[in-house]
């Protein structure tokens, strides 16, 4: 009987073209996803050298961070740097012989989360990105972790990366959720328990009840901020909620092919008695609404808290570092967070801008209207999310309670594109960074679950979506 291994271990394992002594690594890469921010060196270089994409139908490209989300989009890209972006992705990809999904393709969305619609992200494989939220493609139970756009030129060329293995994490998440609490809210909880260095070196698995009783939508909000926690990535082992998922999917096997396929996912667990080199355990039941307070994922509280007071840290880098996050988010300390009044609201990105999470919006907007004090728009992660939201109306209820309704793209989840904050604005966002700058020059970010940030668009500061009717 060879050792129980994690799942982790299996899928590296089975990826391994070569090992040397010191243990680096040559691993071969199912699949490969491209956007247009960290490929163009990636693909000047195979020019320079003469050399074709290796395996173009093992690759994916979109457009997705430059893209402007207002509908006059298609009649052209007006700020010339997205612009030019755009249109270098769109020669690469003809160039090489890569599929491609322009602004104007209704499958254009956010890289993280068109792999997944497409069936192009599936259990067991190993995808990378120049990009470091890739992890999210780890809900599926697959190796998925973000490169550098020198990686991204050899995996072009070579369908393979050097890797080196390593360390496995379980972060266990017992019991069940309460009403109100999401898939979002444990994840930020994670985040402020291990901090944002938490998981350096490791691969995390996410287990336990409350991880099983997440949807496909919520398990890829948790791996997604898995790099905010530090690790190199995050999986789920796949299960009956996976499989539900992919079938049927456009790119995924079909037939024959997918009972294969499925056979084979199912042996895509940790085995009994495999060991892990950290485990964290939470208590799912215990879990309020979380709100950030400062400029780094770990500045977590709960709802019902008072922004933290840096006096009480000991560590004097810390207590510095917290002071000046106060001072940048304008914040007093010992403010209740539900007197903290919001500006703008961003709804969206490749944490919480898929069909799911829209329809939390919904539920909390449905026959309500948006503050007079704030701007809140609401951004599908991708064409299809948003097709799926106006076939069932949501954009209606929407659009009555006061929410832009946009195009698809990274939006204001980082100031790349129209979408960002004027200084001093402040903003409840359901993406993943807070960092000053991230959504707008001298912006202020708290990240929060999308029926929170509904929530606090209506009201026009943070309330508590448990008390919400
Ligand atoms: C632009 C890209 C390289 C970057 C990333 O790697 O994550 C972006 O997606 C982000 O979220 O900051
Ligand atoms: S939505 Fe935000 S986090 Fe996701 S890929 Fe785009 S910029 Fe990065």
């Amino acid at each position: 009987m060879s050792a129980p291994r994690t799942l982790y271990d299996k899928i590296f394992d089975e990826h391994v073209v070569d090992r040397q002594d010191d243990g680096t690594c040559l691993l071969w890469i199912d699949r490969h996803l491209v956007h247009e921010v960290t490929s163009p060196q990636a693909f000047e270089g195979l020019r320079m050298a003469g050399r074709k994409v290796r395996h173009p139908e093992k690759t994916l490209a979109v457009v997705d961070h430059n893209v402007p989300t207002s509908p006059d989009r298609v009649n052209g890209i007006k700020n010339e740097e997205s612009r030019i972006q755009v249109e270098a992705l769109a020669k690469n990809a003809a160039d090489f012989g890569v599929e491609y999904y322009s602004e104007k393709d209704r499958r254009q969305g956010i890289v993280h989360i068109i792999g997944p619609e497409q069936g192009f992200t599936l259990p067991g494989m190993t995808i990378v990105c120049g990009d470091s939220h890739t992890s999210t493609h780890g809900a599926f139970g697959a190796l998925a972790h973000g490169i550098g756009t020198s990686e991204v030129e050899h995996v072009l060329a070579t369908q393979t990366l050097i890797q080196n293995k390593a360390k496995n994490m379980l972060v266990r998440v017992d019991g069940q959720l309460p009403e109100g609490v999401t898939a979002k809210d444990i994840i930020l909880a994670i985040i402020g328990e291990i901090g944002t260095a938490g998981g350096t070196g490791y691969v995390i698995e996410y287990a336990g009840e409350a991880i099983r009783a997440l949807s496909m939508e919520g398990r890829m909000t948790i791996c997604n901020m898995s790099i905010e926690g530090g690790a190199r990535a995050g999986l789920i082992a796949p299960d009956e909620t996976t499989f539900a998922y992919v079938k049927g999917k456009p790119r995924a096997p079909q037939g024959e092919a997918w009972d294969m396929a499925l056979d084979y996912w199912k042996t895509l667990y940790t085995d009994e008695g495999a060991h892990y080199d950290k485990v964290v355990v939470l208590d799912a039941a215990k879990l309020p609404p979380i709100v950030t307070w400062g400029s780094s994922p770990e500045d977590v509280t709960s709802v019902l808290g008072v922004v933290p007071n840096p006096d009480e840290i000991e560590d004097e880098n810390k207590r510095n570092s917290k002071k000046r996050a106060l001072d940048y988010m304008g914040l007093t300390a010992g403010t209740k967070i539900t007197d903290i009044k919001l500006d703008r609201v961003f709804i969206g990105s490749c944490t919480n801008g898929r069909i799911e999470d829209l329809r939390a919006v919904a539920a909390v907007a449905k026959g309500k209207k948006v503050a007079a004090t704030v701007n809140a728009m609401i951004v599908p992660g991708s064409g299809l999310v948003k097709a799926q939201a106006e076939a069932e109306g949501l954009d209606k209820i929407f659009i009555e309670a006061g929410f832009d309704w946009r195009e698809p793209g990274c939006s204001m989840c980082l100031a790349m594109n129209d979408d960002r904050l004027k200084p001093h604005e402040r903003c409840a966002s359901t993406s993943n960074r807070n960092f000053e700058g991230r959504q707008g020059f001298k912006g202020r970010t708290h990240l929060v679950s999308p029926a929170m940030a509904a929530a606090a668009a209506i009201a026009g500061h943070f309330v508590d979506i448990r008390d919400w009717h």
